[in-house]
């Protein structure tokens, strides 16, 4: 039955009629239960409209427990709504939801415990009027008060009105009861779907080997997911170890051009006349050597994805020559006389200041303005809050396995870790698990192992720092790798020599805003050690202390070893 047909029918209905009409469609309107606005306001209606109990409202504690709100109600403005605010205890409502007793005003212009609190006098009726609340039970517990007003003078017997706003009370507690059950339920679904969310994308963390927790890294993922399905270039940002060619890799692996190329050049370690054949390929006998024609890297990752590390050590006129290949996706090969097609997209990354490269005239600012689309900024390992832990335990694994050891950290290592400040950043923490799990006896690694390679790292840094340093444009504050025997900046990849960027003014002629470490003759004890230990095995031994093979080479090469 609708409601317009309810309403016919009570014209016609007598008392008794009218409260079996009301209970009967209230038990109806039941099968709504999941939304407690609708069914609570349509009982409160036709209590309203068949039975003269006006004004319902039904008033629930608020989140404090202790102030009790009109949270639904039929015939009150918003505003009485409102005011409709009491203290359990308080007034008529409030003694009822404490009690849990029935409370009958006859008159509530008589009733001194009756605030006038929601609705004022002069908008009721000017004859008497009563005022009923009921308390909305839970397992005898009042969860709530139902109350309404009631003109005195009338027919219906007052004990038939209470006895119907009972029964009210004890359907809107089922209306209230499962309301909260599926809110409940709701929270706890949102809630393991939050969590399920999380889990997935940091498993896609875990996917591309980028580990960490901590807010600063989490802004840095949410971005590179964000920008790596469009086309734009990317321009990452942070200091030497800080995973910059790892996001790029990730940029890839997650763009459109996954399955193409991902090709890596990092433009302070190739000399500037090499560099431009590197990048862009040269025709046969463009120069002395070039003995055939040969494709540059922006080519070779042509459908694909190239990584220009060190951007900001790029030579000028380089610089022009990148720019034209970001505007119109064209190459020129050295000693070509045609442009040739390319689809490539760019990622480049620095650890410098780009924009104050700029404004000292060593950076071209349309190249900044092309390379800088969407910048992302990678924290430094000391900005990244509980990670440092988190990687260590990873490195502890990693490293364990690769040299067949089992190692521990003894308590009071990850502390001693987390308390360092990581000049050299993720690169740096790794090498130093890697030592760690070496020189550890027993399989224990202990906090005085951590001090005496943390000592060691020390000193590399202060070395560093007296042989003169950063240039005031670089980002990074410390030496840029003082990462002991296995820092991946020192060697061929970084020689000084080969930088493009080196200036006359810098120690040793490093490039300016880079700090790289030289090879010790103290270091040739170890590096003999480890071939003699792997059997003159240069892959075996530069792993056993945590280089590249090239590395290790290269110091060989330096200190005047031959290794076999
Ligand atoms: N979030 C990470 N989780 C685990 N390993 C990481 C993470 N970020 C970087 N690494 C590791 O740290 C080392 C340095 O990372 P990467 O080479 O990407 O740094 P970079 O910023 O490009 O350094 P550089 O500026 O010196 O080239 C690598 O061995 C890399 O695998």
């Amino acid at each position: 039955m609708s409601d317009a047909q309810a309403l016919q029918s009570s014209a016609r209905a007598d008392s008794a009629d009218a409260e079996l009409l009301v209970v009967h469609e209230a038990t109806q309107w039941l099968s709504h239960l999941n939304d407690p606005d609708t069914v609570i306001g349509r009982m409160l209606r036709l209590l309203s409209q068949i039975t003269g109990l006006n004004r319902g409202r039904v008033v629930l504690p608020d989140a404090s427990g202790e102030f009790m709100e009109i949270r639904y109600a039929y015939g009150l403005s918003s505003d009485e709504r409102e005011r409709g605010r009491y203290r359990v205890g308080e007034g008529v409502t409030g003694r009822v939801m404490r009690t849990g007793q029935v409370a009958v005003v006859q008159d509530i212009d008589e009733e001194p415990v009756y605030l006038t609190r929601a609705v004022e006098r002069d908008t009721l009726p000017p004859e008497t009027v009563a005022f009923l609340a009921v308390p909305i039970l839970n397992e005898d517990q009042p969860m709530g008060v139902l109350g309404a007003h009631r003109i005195r003078e009338r027919h219906r017997p007052l004990h038939r009105d209470i006895t119907l706003l009972r029964i009210m009370a004890a359907l809107i507690a089922r209306v209230l009861k499962v309301d909260d059950l599926i809110r409940e339920q709701t929270a706890a679904l949102a809630e393991e779907n939050e969590s399920l969310r999380e889990a997935l994308s940091s498993n896609q963390e875990a996917r591309h080997g980028i580990l960490g927790e901590s807010p600063a890294l989490r802004q840095a993922f949410r971005q590179t997911l964000h920008v790596s399905p469009t086309q734009a270039t990317v321009l990452l940002n942070g200091e030497s170890g800080t995973g910059k060619e790892r996001f790029a890799r990730m940029v890839h692996l997650t763009s459109p051009r996954c399955d193409g190329p991902f090709i890596a050049i990092n433009c302070a370690a190739i000399p500037d006349a090499l560099l431009e054949s590197e990048l862009f390929g040269h025709e046969k006998g463009a120069f002395t050597g070039a003995v055939s024609a040969k494709k540059g890297s922006v080519e070779l990752a042509s459908g694909g994805t190239l990584f220009l590390d060190e951007i900001g050590d790029l030579a000028f006129d380089l610089q022009s020559k990148l720019l034209h290949v970001l505007e119109k996706q064209t190459i020129h090969r050295v000693g070509g006389t045609k442009d040739v097609p390319v689809d490539v997209r760019i990622i480049a990354a620095t650890h410098k200041n780009l924009q104050e490269a700029v404004n000292q005239g060593r950076f071209r600012i349309d190249l900044f303005y092309r390379l800088n689309v969407f910048p992302i900024h990678l924290p430094a390992l000391r900005e990244r809050d509980g990670d440092v832990k988190l990687l260590a335990r990873h490195f502890l694994q990693v490293a364990s396995q690769e040299f067949d050891r089992n190692a521990t950290f003894e308590t009071g290592v990850l502390d001693r870790l987390a308390a360092y400040n990581w000049p050299g950043n993720i690169r740096q923490l790794e090498n130093v698990i890697k030592r760690a799990v070496l020189v550890a006896q027993n399989g224990w690694i202990t906090v005085a192992d951590i001090e005496l390679i943390l000592t060691h790292e020390s000193h590399v840094t202060d070395h560093l720092e007296a042989g003169g340093r950063p240039d005031p444009s670089a980002s990074t504050p410390g030496p840029g790798d003082p990462a002991g025997m296995g820092a991946g900046n020192t060697g061929p990849d970084h020689a000084p020599s080969s930088s493009p960027g080196s200036s006359p003014g810098s120690p040793h002629g490093q490039p300016p805003g880079r700090a790289y470490r030289w090879v010790r003759e103290d270091e040739a004890d170890a590096l003999l050690a480890a071939l003699e230990a792997t059997g003159g095995n240069k892959t075996q031994a530069a792993s056993r202390l945590g280089m590249t093979t090239r590395q290790f080479r290269y110091r060989l090469d330096k200190l005047g070893l031959h290794g076999g």
